[in-house]
């Protein structure tokens, strides 16, 4: 689905590129995190892969399609939520009608059902709603083109505590197996047992890309009253004692991508070799 090669990016006042000779291949079915620091690249990252900026050097490839051409082919199968965004000052219903046509899977059916699980008045003008409001309706109206391509900047940013479940819920629930989802974000707690892969950008390189599955068969996250042990790969204190990260050896556990973030980040050596 999205193949990129040697992709390198520079904004042209920089004196160092921001990215160096990346690779990465991400196949339909899946929805992917890309996580990474403040200013590690994520939506540069982003919008090189959906034509909205284009590479310095190397390829990107969404679909067969090479994203800075803008095709119409490749526009309508493909849907960014920025983190920063414009609606206009129309209704929900008219703003659908104006633009639900551009996507030929358009689904309104999945639409009304997500407006009502996000408790989104139809007839409300869209500037009228909060922040918070303008970001459910995004991302309901995403869902509803069944693009091939979602690509969610901080999806989560802005949305309360109940319309995060609720988000976790329909993303879960209102997917096809042809779909590709990439959410960059950190709030990493609210996709945690939503992504199935994890992609880390750093200086300028992909430090870790992994299937959730095999680190979570590779890598054991506890809690211990102690960091001491030979099996402790990596520990972090916490009230009542610590966070441990362990080779995998008593059974599967839930990914804690947040520790497992630091623990990378922090140059963990011993753990490269497990997350490589
Ligand atoms: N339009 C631009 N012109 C010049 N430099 C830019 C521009 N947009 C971003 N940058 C620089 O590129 C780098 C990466 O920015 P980007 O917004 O992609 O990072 P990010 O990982 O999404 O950050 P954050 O987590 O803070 O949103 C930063 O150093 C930023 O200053």
């Amino acid at each position: 689905m999205i193949d990129i090669k040697k992709l390198n990016f520079n904004y042209g006042n920089k004196r160092r590129p921001l990215f160096r000779e990346l690779d990465c291949q991400i196949n339909a079915g899946s929805i992917v995190g890309l996580l990474g620091k403040n200013g590690a690249g994520k939506t540069t990252l982003l919008k090189l892969m959906i034509g909205l900026l284009f590479p310095d050097g190397g390829t990107v490839n969404v679909n067969n399609y090479e994203p800075g051409k803008r095709q119409p082919a490749f526009l309508e199968d493909m849907f960014f939520v920025s983190e920063e965004f414009y609606l206009p000052g129309i209704s929900i219903a008219n703003f659908i009608k104006a633009n639900a046509d551009f996507y030929p899977r358009f689904d309104g059916a999945l639409l009304q059902r997500l407006l009502k699980d996000f408790e989104l008045p139809e007839t409300e003008s869209l500037q009228k709603l909060s922040y918070g409001q303008k970001k459910k309706f995004l991302i309901c109206f995403a869902l509803s083109t069944k693009c091939r391509l979602l690509v969610l900047d901080e999806p989560t940013n802005g949305l309360d505590i109940p319309s995060k479940s609720i988000f976790r819920r329909i993303l879960a629930g209102a997917l096809d197996e042809d779909q590709l989802v990439i959410i960059s974000t950190h709030q990493v707690k609210d996709v945690e047992n939503l992504i199935d892969r994890i992609i880390m950008l750093d200086s300028g390189q992909f430090i870790m890309q992994k299937d959730l599955f095999d680190i979570s068969s590779r890598l054991h996250f506890s809690t211990s009253s102690t960091a001491e042990g030979d099996d402790i790969l990596y520990s972090e204190m916490v009230p009542g004692g610590y966070k441990v990260i362990t080779s995998q050896a008593n059974g599967s556990s839930s990914v804690d991508i947040e520790l497992l973030f630091n623990a990378i980040l922090n140059g963990n050596e011993k753990l490269k070799s497990y997350v490589q």
